[in-house]
């Protein structure tokens, strides 16, 4: 800056109007725009456009931001585009949203920015598609065989068409084409693009609804028709029908002409979801995952650009797609932690889909059984809606929930599953209804301890046991992937043949149960066991079908699913996630437990759930018999308020990490020192994160706590602003933190 201002007393000055000047916002981790000459189009390229530039020794695309070009940057520093790229360009709406989540969550411009291209190579420009016409003034006496006299047919309608097709259709091989081609009596043409995404029919008719069904659609429908942001909370017991009500108000959103955007938390194993979508709309939706191969991410996003993804289904990295007119994001399971990134740019998917619902002028719809305390509480303040389905569809009963004192009836020695749980499960397969075991833990046992020494083996780069994986012979870190192959003998002491492993995981369920139900069909429902889209799809199917008697599953199985004839849960651990000190850990294990038991009876048969649990007492364990959803939240409510907690104040953490461990603990204590203060500001630690090592990086957090009438982002800023951070350090601001590891 210095320099320029220089160069312009100089008289240098500025000859490049500052029409012919643009601001490029980067994708890459670069708060600001930079000034580039526009030599190539007049008048001015409006914002938005995606552009060519020029940085450095590379090439990059980039994208024309709003901000004013900066009037003392002298010429000779301008650079000139190097050329427009025709892709439609990035809506006002999107830019805006890109600055928002920038600004909220306190990352850079550019790195946002980058969501938004995550595709590059939709960028690049497509190779038109050519094939055959009909020859408008074919030469006469031209020589008109049989196999050409079909040809001409096929070609009768006068659109193009390609040239396998026509091949195929008259039954002529590729060089009859050629041949009349020369003899002038076809010509090539330019072939429309076939939209990647069929017109879901929003006009189809959908299953009758029940008369409460119908009033929450209605209002739903009604929040899409006013064509103005609103954010509705939609609830209602499990098997109410959540999905099939805003179903309608995606048929509202078509029938505008406008976009919808559905999120779904595991949108790989949604293979159910998809049949229902198909079901109401007779086409399939479009969808964006982490899954997809290069090549349909490439044509989706150039064909939501194009405003031909009339629905798209997606995880959160959906929310940066260039919809060119969004009137409708439905946020599915809204309660659930995988909306939340917690790498890189770390934002919360459900919050922004409120923010770009605003930007957009368009309806938001939260659904969950569960909902999170934070969209209880706007719910109950009016900041959202509010719509209730409090009946299961078609009359079918609630399951009934009961708990197993494990300290009573304790499985015997080496076993983990206790004599009522046993008898109920046999009892259900005896009357040949599915029952499922439930324990959100992947792998056989979560902790190898050696008996002579009592050395645990951990892993080398992560403050975390490994986890034996005994179907695959390997010990395995959750955190970082390390992988080795189980010790002959204990690296510590060395004795032979002297490790064994300590609790339970799935596959040592079904080891029990395998001894147990020998005859019993049984299936593994993990991530690891259920990998992708087209496994979902198989173990939904053969459990459908009733080809499977017991599924044995970790959370995955917690989501969503209808299987008609599941009776029976048994929930082998219900204490898991209350360990630990995080805030929300009631909560959680209450989301998940309810969820889970929300599988059993949900058609003619009752469903009956068992928790097993060594404190029956506790309060959530009570709020999941008696099921009371709304009672266990003001219970929260009241526990969180005094002490400002979320959703009653804000929270933003600082994890500060590093491979040298003095480095993270100096950078920790001067954040520290320089922490903020006064009235309703409050900072706790540095400490330890729980997770102290991970991937080799020493890990400190800091976490910042206001009243909720206080913004942290300033605070922050001024924080951060003070500290100087060594290169060898990082600091990661997590704002409204979800995780405390
Ligand atoms: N009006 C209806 N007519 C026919 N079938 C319906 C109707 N409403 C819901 N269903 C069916 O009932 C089952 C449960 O519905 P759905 O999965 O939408 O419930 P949900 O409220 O989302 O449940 P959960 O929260 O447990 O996932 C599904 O198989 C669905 O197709
Ligand atoms: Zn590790």
């Amino acid at each position: 800056m210095k320099s320029a201002k220089l160069e312009r007393t100089d008289g240098t000055g500025c000859h490049v109007p500052l029409s012919a000047r643009l601001r490029v916002l980067l994708p890459l981790p670069l708060a600001d725009s930079y000034d580039y000459k526009n030599v190539i189009n007049k008048p001015a390229l409006p914002p938005g456009s995606f552009v060519l530039v020029p940085l450095g020794r590379r090439q990059v695309i980039g994208v024309v931001w709003d901000d004013a070009p900066d009037p003392d940057l002298p010429d000779a520093r301008l650079r000139s585009i190097e050329s427009v790229i025709d892709v439609p360009p990035m809506t006002a709406t999107l830019r805006r949203f890109v600055d928002w989540v920038a600004a909220y969550t306190l990352s850079t411009r550019g790195a946002v920015l980058r969501m938004a291209m995550s595709t590059p190579s939709a960028l690049e420009p497509r190779a038109p598609q050519v094939g055959w016409r009909r020859a408008p003034h074919p030469p006469e006496g031209a020589r008109i065989t049989p196999p050409r006299r079909r040809v001409l047919d096929v070609l009768a309608e006068g659109e193009g068409r390609a040239g396998g097709e026509i091949a195929g259709a008259a039954a002529v091989a590729p060089a009859i084409l050629r041949g009349m081609a020369d003899a002038g009596l076809i010509e090539p043409a330019l072939l429309p693009r076939h939209p990647a995404f069929a017109l879901p029919d929003p006009a189809r008719s959908g299953p009758a609804l029940g008369p409460e069904q119908d009033v929450a659609a209605a209002a739903l429908r009604a929040a899409v028709q006013r064509r103005e942001f609103s954010t509705t909370l939609l609830t209602g017991v499990t098997g109410s029908g959540k999905t099939e009500v805003y179903f309608e108000a995606v048929a509202a959103c078509l029938a505008q002409g406008r976009q919808a955007l559905v999120l779904l938390p595991e949108i790989a194993l949604s293979t159910q979801w998809l049949d229902r979508f198909r079901g109401r709309f007779g086409t399939a939706p479009a969808l964006w995952h982490s899954e997809l191969t290069s090549r349909t991410r490439r044509e989706t996003w150039r064909v939501v650009a194009e405003g031909e993804a009339p629905v798209l289904v997606g995880a959160r990295s959906a929310l940066f797609l260039p919809y060119p007119d969004l009137g409708l994001i439905v946020v599915d399971e809204e309660h659930e932690t995988a909306f939340k990134q917690e790498e890189g740019v770390v934002y919360h998917a459900r919050d922004m889909a409120v923010v770009r619902a605003r930007l957009s002028n368009a309806a938001c719809v939260l659904a969950s059984a569960t909902p999170s305390l934070e969209s209880t509480n706007n719910a109950a303040t009016g900041r959202y809606a509010g719509v209730h389905l409090p009946a299961r569809h078609g009359g079918a009963a609630l399951p009934d929930v009961a708990l197993i004192d494990l300290r009573r009836t304790p499985p015997e020695r080496g076993r983990f599953l206790s004599p009522p749980l046993v008898a109920a499960v046999t009892e259900t397969l005896a009357r040949g209804e599915q029952a499922m075991l439930f324990l959100n833990r992947r792998g056989y046992a979560p902790m190898t301890l050696c008996r002579t020494c009592g050395h645990r083996l951990r892993c080398p780069n992560c403050t975390a046991w490994l986890v034996e994986h005994r179907a695959q012979r390997r010990l395995q870190c959750h955190h970082c992937g390390h992988v080795e192959a189980p010790p002959e003998a204990c690296p510590e002491c060395g004795t032979a043949h002297s490790t064994v492993p300590i609790g339970p995981g799935v596959e040592r369920v079904l080891e029990e149960a395998t001894a147990l139900w020998p005859e019993a069909r049984r299936l593994v429902m993990a991530s690891d066991t259920i990998p992708g889209p087209a496994a979902a799809g198989a173990a939904a199917q053969a459990i459908q079908r009733r080809e499977v008697d017991l599924i044995i599953g970790t959370q995955i199985v917690a989501k969503g699913w209808h299987f008609p004839h599941l009776t029976l849960v048994g929930v082998v651990d219900a204490d898991l996630g209350l360990a630990g000190g995080d805030l929300r850990a009631a909560e959680r294990t209450f989301q998940l437990l309810h969820q889970v038991a929300g599988r059993a009876g949900r058609e003619e048969h009752r469903g009956h759930v068992l928790l097993q649990s060594f404190a029956p007492e506790h309060a959530v364990m009570q709020a999941l018999v008696s099921g009371d959803v709304d009672a266990f939240m003001e219970a929260e409510a009241d526990d969180r308020r005094p002490g400002h907690w979320p959703p009653f104040g804000r929270l933003a953490a600082l994890i500060v990490s590093a491979e040298d461990e003095r480095a993270a603990e100096r950078t920790a204590r001067d954040l520290g020192l320089a922490a903020p203060g006064g009235e309703g500001v409050e900072v706790l630690g540095p400490a330890p994160a729980p997770l102290a090592i991970l991937r080799g990086r020493h890990r400190r957090r800091l976490l910042l706590k206001t009243r909720r009438d206080i913004a942290v982002q300033p605070l922050l800023e001024a924080w951060l602003a003070k500290v100087v951070v060594p290169g060898n350090v990082r600091v990661q601001v997590d704002v409204d933190p979800v995780g405390f590891l």
